[in-house]
C-alpha cells in the first residue's frame, strides 16, 4: 500500500515474474540439451557433410546468446501510477520545464502538423510562466518561421479555451477531427465557443498550408545557412494580424531556433540540434527539467508534466532520477497492425521490465529529462563540473553563469524570466564553430557517437549512476505518426539497427563499458538492445541451410523418435506460446501474434543485415553516418493498401531481393523435398523437422508469395525482382549440390 500522501506508486508483477523466470529456466535446459546433441553428433560423425552441421550449430549458439541477453527484461516487470492531484497546490513549488521540439525538413514533416505539436506543448497543464517551448528547425525553412508565428496567434485563443473547458485533447488537429466527442457535457457556451474557434482553426490551417504549398519547403539550403533565433511573442507577430491577444492571456514562452549549418562542419543531426537548444535554453529560461518531443509527437493530454513532477518532487528518488520516459504511441496505427508499427513488445513488455531494473533507456521522444544529468554530472562524484566548465561547455559566459545557477538554486524557484533576452549570445551558442574544442557530444549533452543518439545518451547516463522511470498511463499522453508502409519502415529500422550495432561493437557496449555504474542485469539487457541485430546471421542460416539440405535429403535435426527431438520441439513451441500469451495479456488479438512474427522475420532478413554492414562501414569510415528523417506525410495510395491490410512492397530491390530469394528458395526446396519423400526417396522421420521448418517459413511468407504471383496493384513485387531472385536461387542450389553431394 502506498502512503496517503505519496506522489507515485510502483506495482511489481510478482506472478508474471515467477512465470517468466520458470519459462527462461526450462528454455535454458532445452538449449543445453540441444548443444549437447550437436556437439556429440559432430564428434561422432565427422564423415557426414560437416559444413551444414557446423553452420547450424554456430547459428544456434549465436541465437541462444541473443535470446539470453534479452532475459533480464522478464526478470521483474513493474508498472507505475502517479497522483498529480497530491502535488502542492501553489504554483511556485513547481520547477520550470523547457520543451524541445525538433524538426528538420518541411517536405517530409508537414509544417501544419509540426505546429500542432508546438501548440499542444504550450497547452500542457502547467503554469504558463514556468513553461518554455523551443522549436529547433534544422531546415531553416521560412515556412516554419512564418507558421510558428501563426501558431502563436492561434494559441492565444486556443489556450484559454482549453483552460476554461478543461479540454483533454490539447492538440487542435486531433480535437477538431472529432469535436463533438471532446466534451462530455455539451453546454451551450462550449458549443458556441468551439464553433468560433473552429473557424479560426480552419483559417490558421489554410494560411499555413498555403505557405507550405507556395514555398515548397525553403529557399535556403538545408546544409548551408546562418543561424536565426527569434522569440515568438506579441511583438514578433505584430504585423501579421490586427488585434493579437486582446485578452492578454499569459502565454508560455516560445522560441524559434535555426542553428547555423555549414557543409564544412559536422552538425550531428538531431543530437546536434538538441545540444544547441540545451545551450540556448540555459541562457533563457534555464529550467531544470526538459521535455523532448519529435516534431510529429503531439501532447494528447495535458497532465504529463504534472505526472512527471510526481517523481521529480519526491526527494527519495529525485537525486538520482535522470529521466521519466513515456511510451511512443501513434494515432495512425490500424487495428490490423501489419508492420508492427506500435512496437508492442518494446513499449508493453521490455520497458516495463527495464523499469524494474535501472529504468528504460532514453527512447527518442516523450521523456522529461533532468538538465543536470545532461550536463554530464556523475552523481557519485558530486557537482564539481563548474571547475572545468570552459573546457567542457565552451566559452560562453552566459552559459557558465547558468550552470552555476542550476547548481545553487533549489528546484522550486528555478526559472528565469525571459526578459533580457541575450539573442546575440544565443547566436554565438548556435554557431557551427561553438563546439570546437569542447566536450559537447562526448561528455556534455546528447552523444554524437551514434545516430541513435537517444540510446547512446541513455546508456552513458545510466553508467554514470542515473536511473529512469517508465510511465504508461491509461490515456496516451503523446501521439505521433508511425511508419505505415514497408519502405519507410525498412529505412527507419535500418537506421536504428545501424546506430545500435555501432554502439554494441564499440567500447561503449554496455556489457563491457567501464567504469560503469550500471547494474549487471541492466548491462545485459542494454547490450541486447545494441547487439540483437547480429542475430541476423543465425536467421539467415535457419532460413536457408535446413531447406537446402531438406531438398538434398540430408538430415540436420534429430529424428522424431529421438529424445532430443523434444528439446527442439519445446524451444520452438514454447517460444511461440510465450509470445501468444504476451500478446493476449497485452489485450491484442492472434493476428497481432502473426504480424509480429512476420515483421520480425522480415527485419532479421533485411534491416538487421544491412544495419550491421552499414555500421561496420561507418566504423571503417567507408561511409558517412546519415539520418534521413522518417517521412511523415501521407500518401493516399499507400494509405489505402495499409488500411486493407496489404503489405506495400513498393520499395527498393535492396530490401526485396533478399526477401524474395529466401521465399523462392523455400518454395523450391519444400516442393522438391516433399516430392522426393512422397516418391519414396529419403526418410520422413529424419527429415521431419526440416520439412516442418520449411512449412513454417511458407506460412510466414504467404504475403510475399501473394505479392509475387497474385497481386496486380502497385504494391506488388515486380516480375524483374522475382527473376533476379530466381537466378540467385539457382546459384545457391548449384553451390549446395557441389558442396553437399
Ligand atoms: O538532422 C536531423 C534529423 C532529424 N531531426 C529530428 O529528429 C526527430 C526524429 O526523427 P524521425 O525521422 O522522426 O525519427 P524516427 O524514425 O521516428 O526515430 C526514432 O529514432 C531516432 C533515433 O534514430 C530518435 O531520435 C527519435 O526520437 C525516434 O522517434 C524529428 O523530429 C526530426 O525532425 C533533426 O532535428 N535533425
Ligand atoms: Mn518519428
Amino acid at each position: 500500500m502506498e502512503k496517503a500522501d505519496s506522489l507515485h506508486h510502483c506495482h511489481a508483477h510478482k506472478v508474471k515474474a515467477l512465470l517468466n523466470r520458470t519459462h527462461s529456466l526450462f528454455h535454458i535446459f532445452a538449449l543445453l540439451a540441444i548443444f549437447h546433441y550437436r556437439s556429440t553428433f559432430i564428434f561422432n560423425n565427422l564423415a557426414t557433410p560437416l559444413l551444414p552441421w557446423l553452420l547450424i550449430f554456430g547459428a544456434e549458439l549465436l541465437f541462444s546468446l541473443v535470446w539470453f541477453l534479452k532475459q533480464p527484461f522478464y526478470w521483474w516487470p513493474v508498472t507505475r501510477t502517479t497522483f498529480p492531484q497530491r502535488l502542492p497546490p501553489q504554483d511556485h513549488h513547481l520547477p520550470g520545464i523547457d520543451v524541445f521540439i525538433c524538426t528538420a525538413d518541411p517536405n517530409r514533416e508537414p509544417t501544419f502538423e509540426v505546429m500542432n505539436t508546438v501548440i499542444s506543448a504550450m497547452s500542457l497543464d502547467y503554469p504558463a510562466h514556468k513553461l518554455s517551448v523551443y522549436l529547433s528547425d534544422d531546415g531553416a525553412a521560412s515556412v516554419t518561421l512564418s507558421a510558428i508565428k501563426e501558431a502563436w496567434v492561434f494559441a492565444t485563443w486556443w489556450l484559454p479555451f482549453c483552460k476554461r473547458y478543461n479540454v483533454k485533447t490539447i492538440c487542435p488537429r486531433a480535437f477538431f477531427q472529432n469535436p463533438q466527442q471532446q466534451h462530455p457535457t455539451h453546454t451551450k457556451d462550449f458549443i458556441q465557443d468551439m464553433n468560433t474557434l473552429q473557424e479560426k482553426y480552419e483559417a490558421f490551417k489554410l494560411r499555413v498550408q498555403k505557405k507550405s504549398g507556395s514555398c515548397g519547403g525553403s529557399k535556403t539550403s538545408v546544409q548551408d545557412h546562418p543561424s536565426l533565433i527569434q522569440v515568438i511573442d506579441g511583438k514578433a507577430v505584430q504585423d501579421s494580424t490586427a488585434a493579437i491577444n486582446p485578452d492578454e492571456v499569459v502565454m508560455p514562452s516560445l522560441v524559434y531556433v535555426a542553428r547555423e549549418k555549414r557543409p564544412s562542419h559536422p552538425h550531428h543531426f538531431k543530437a546536434g540540434a538538441l545540444n544547441v537548444l540545451l545551450r540556448i535554453s540555459a541562457t533563457f529560461s534555464n529550467s531544470p527539467y526538459i521535455l523532448v518531443l519529435d516534431c510529429d509527437m503531439y501532447c494528447n493530454d495535458p497532465i504529463s508534466a504534472r505526472q512527471a513532477m510526481c517523481f521529480y518532487l519526491d526527494s527519495k528518488i529525485s537525486p538520482t532520477l535522470g529521466w521519466v520516459q513515456y511510451p511512443q504511441m501513434f494515432h495512425n496505427v490500424h487495428e490490423n497492425d501489419i508492420y508492427d508499427s506500435q512496437m508492442r513488445s518494446f513499449w508493453k513488455v521490455y520497458w516495463l521490465g527495464a523499469d524494474g531494473l535501472q529504468g528504460p533507456v532514453i527512447s527518442g521522444t516523450n521523456f522529461y529529462i533532468n538538465r543536470k544529468a545532461l550536463y554530464g554530472i556523475n552523481i557519485y562524484n558530486g557537482n564539481d563540473i563548474i571547475k572545468e566548465a570552459r573546457n567542457i561547455f565552451g566559452l560562453s559566459n552566459e552559459l557558465i553563469k547558468s550552470l552555476k545557477q542550476q547548481n545553487d538554486m533549489p528546484n522550486e524557484i528555478k526559472h528565469r524570466e525571459l526578459c533580457s533576452i541575450p539573442v546575440q549570445e544565443a547566436q554565438f551558442l548556435a554557431s557551427c564553430t561553438y563546439e570546437e574544442n569542447t566536450k559537447w557530444g562526448q561528455e556534455a549533452g546528447f552523444r554524437y557517437e551514434s545516430v541513435v543518439e537517444d540510446a547512446m545518451t541513455g546508456f552513458m547516463l545510466q553508467s554514470k549512476g542515473w536511473r529512469s522511470v517508465y510511465l504508461y498511463p491509461a490515456r496516451p499522453q503523446f501521439l505521433g505518426s508511425a511508419t505505415t508502409n514497408l519502405n519507410d519502415f525498412l529505412i527507419q529500422s535500418t537506421r536504428w539497427t545501424s546506430g545500435l550495432v555501432e554502439i554494441g561493437l564499440s567500447k561503449y557496449c554496455p556489457l563491457f563499458y567501464s567504469p560503469s555504474r550500471m547494474q549487471l542485469l541492466q548491462r545485459i539487457s542494454s547490450s541486447w538492445i545494441t547487439l540483437y541485430p547480429l542475430g541476423f546471421i543465425s536467421v539467415w542460416c535457419f532460413a536457408t541451410i535446413p531447406l537446402i539440405t531438406f531438398l538434398f535429403g540430408i538430415p540436420l535435426y534429430p529424428k522424431v523418435s529421438n529424445p532430443y527431438f523434444i528439446a527442439y520441439a519445446f524451444v520452438f513451441t514454447s517460444s511461440l506460446v510465450k509470445l501468444l500469451c504476451e500478446v493476449v495479456a497485452t489485450r491484442e488479438s492472434a493476428s497481432t501474434w502473426l504480424n509480429e512474427q512476420r515483421i520480425s522475420n522480415l527485419k532479421w532478413l533485411t534491416c538487421c543485415g544491412y544495419g550491421v554492414v552499414d555500421s561496420v562501414m561507418t566504423k571503417l569510415r567507408v561511409r558517412e553516418a546519415s539520418f534521413i528523417p522518417t517521412n511523415k506525410a501521407e500518401d493516399s495510395d499507400r494509405a489505402k493498401l495499409y488500411e486493407k491490410g496489404k503489405y506495400d512492397f513498393n520499395t527498393s530491390n535492396m530490401f526485396l531481393v533478399p526477401l524474395v530469394t529466401v521465399v523462392s528458395l523455400n518454395l523450391c526446396c519444400f516442393i522438391g523435398g516433399v516430392a522426393k519423400l512422397v516418391s519414396g526417396v529419403g526418410n520422413w522421420d529424419a527429415l521431419f523437422v526440416q520439412g516442418f521448418l520449411s512449412f513454417y517459413v511458407l506460412i510466414m511468407s504467404y504475403p510475399v508469395m501473394e505479392a509475387m504471383f497474385v497481386r496486380q496493384d502497385n504494391g506488388c513485387i515486380p516480375f524483374s525482382t522475382t527473376l533476379t531472385s530466381t537466378a540467385i536461387v539457382v546459384v545457391l542450389l548449384s553451390f549446395g549440390y557441389l558442396i553437399l553431394l
